[in-house]
């Protein structure tokens, strides 16, 4: 039995995750969740899931909550996420909260010794350094879900990390992979979320469609798979058939295959180093996908990826304001604040006028991540 507390419930992850948890009562028991604004599904899975704690981002609604569930622990904002982490019936923490958010949750939860599965890619952007240090001090397991990081993850199962030359991360490309740079100078919100090949909450489908979820998804692969940056790349591959790939010293390479459903590395998460079977997923037919595309993946096109691979490099705070600096300007981009390629130029900008500082301290992070979220508000105004 292994019970768990799902940060970011009501999102596109955390609803896949507890479809799994659904799925298998005898295997997995939620004991505590997060959610944000959304009370309504935040309520279903109160009523489908009966745990034992509840945290919600806003007091007054926590409040209200508090009358309908009397026999629930419900707390609110940073400190009702840190409690959910931390939750002392729960041996893994999922953590599927959206954003730089997620930090400190999960260094908490490391710190009490829970398995960690992470989708939550920003915490590791931001902080990789320190998130990995402490799961290795305090001897935490952390398994990624991030379908790259799961392929990366399973192509690694039984080998060793000194064997291995490369990593290939693949790209679809995302929703505008079809257009050249001038012709993404007007394209609306509603034609970013349309990514051709997964469904996945707006921030993610938006970053797919500038290319920075492939730049956030080098470093976290950087973080988690120990490798320098010039041993990562990235391939456009359109189908996403081939989740990532491994070349070891012997120029053999290690491929994971499957259809695009995340429910597959949740579950690989929740239940490795063993297997389930996954009943609801079509197999993969590659007959009839007939074709699998590669090209290469152009940082003139994709500038996006160039300015990732740069703050990686340079390491640091830079990450961290890069990711700040991009969690905000999406959110202005959604909220139609910003033109799509406006994105792009507010995350330049952003690096640009921050002193990265070598720091590897908690602190210098948190401060990092104000700054960046500071500069792109008075860009706004
Ligand atoms: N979706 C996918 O297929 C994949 C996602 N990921 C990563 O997983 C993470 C989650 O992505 P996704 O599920 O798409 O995102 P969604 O936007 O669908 O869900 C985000 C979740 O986080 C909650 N949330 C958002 N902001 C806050 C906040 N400030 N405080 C507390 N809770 C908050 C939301 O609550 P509410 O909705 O109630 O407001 C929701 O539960 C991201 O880091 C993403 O990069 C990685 C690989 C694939
Ligand atoms: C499902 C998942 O892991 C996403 O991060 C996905 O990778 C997005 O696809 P692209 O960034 O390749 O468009
Ligand atoms: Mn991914």
């Amino acid at each position: 039995m292994k019970t768990i507390s799902l940060l970011g419930a009501t999102g596109s992850i955390g609803l896949q995750t507890l479809d799994i948890i659904r799925k298998k009562p005898e295997i997995f028991r939620l004991s505590s969740f997060s959610a944000g604004k959304n009370i309504d599904v935040a309520r279903q899975i109160i009523n489908e899931f009966k745990p034992d704690l509840v945290s919600v981002l806003e007091k007054d609604e926590a409040n209200r909550l508090k009358i309908e569930y009397p026999h629930i622990r419900i707390l609110h904002g940073a400190e009702g996420l840190e409690a959910a982490a931390v939750d002392e019936k729960a041996d893994t923490l999922v953590n599927a909260v959206l954003g730089s958010v997620g930090l400190q949750p999960t260094l908490k939860a490391i710190e009490a010794g829970k398995t960690i599965a992470i989708a939550n890619k920003e915490t590791l952007v931001t902080a990789g350094h320190i998130v990995t240090e402490a799961a290795k001090k305090a001897g935490v397991k952390l398994l990624p879900v991030d379908s790259e990081h799961s392929a990366i993850f399973q192509c690694m199962q039984g080998e060793h990390e000194k064997n291995v030359s490369r990593l290939l991360l693949t790209a679809s490309g995302g929703s505008f992979r079809n257009k050249n740079r001038e012709e993404l100078a007007n394209v609306t919100v509603e034609e970013t979320l349309n990514h051709p090949n997964w469904s996945m909450g707006a921030k993610i489908t938006v970053d797919s469609a500038t290319m920075m979820n492939k730049g956030l998804e080098v470093i976290e692969a950087h973080w988690l798979f120990n490798l320098p940056y010039d041993q990562i790349d990235v391939i456009l591959h359109r189908e996403s058939i081939i989740h990532s790939m491994v070349e070891f010293h012997d120029r053999s390479v290690m491929a994971q295959l499957g259809s695009p459903d995340m429910r597959v590395p949740i579950q690989y998460a929740l239940t490795w180093p063993d297997r389930f079977p996954m009943p609801d997923t079509a197999p993969l037919d590659l007959a009839s996908i007939g074709k699998l595309h590669f090209e290469k993946a152009d940082f003139n096109r994709y500038r996006m990826l160039h300015l990732a691979y740069e703050a990686g490099k340079i390491g640091g705070t830079m990450p961290a304001i890069m990711n700040a600096a991009n969690e905000e300007a999406v959110a202005a981009f959604l909220d139609s604040k910003l033109t799509f390629l406006q994105i792009e130029e507010v995350v330049e900008r952003a690096m640009e006028q921050h002193n990265p500082v070598e720091s590897l301290e908690l602190g210098a992070i948190i401060e990092t991540d104000a700054e960046g979220r500071a500069f792109v508000r008075s860009f706004l105004s």
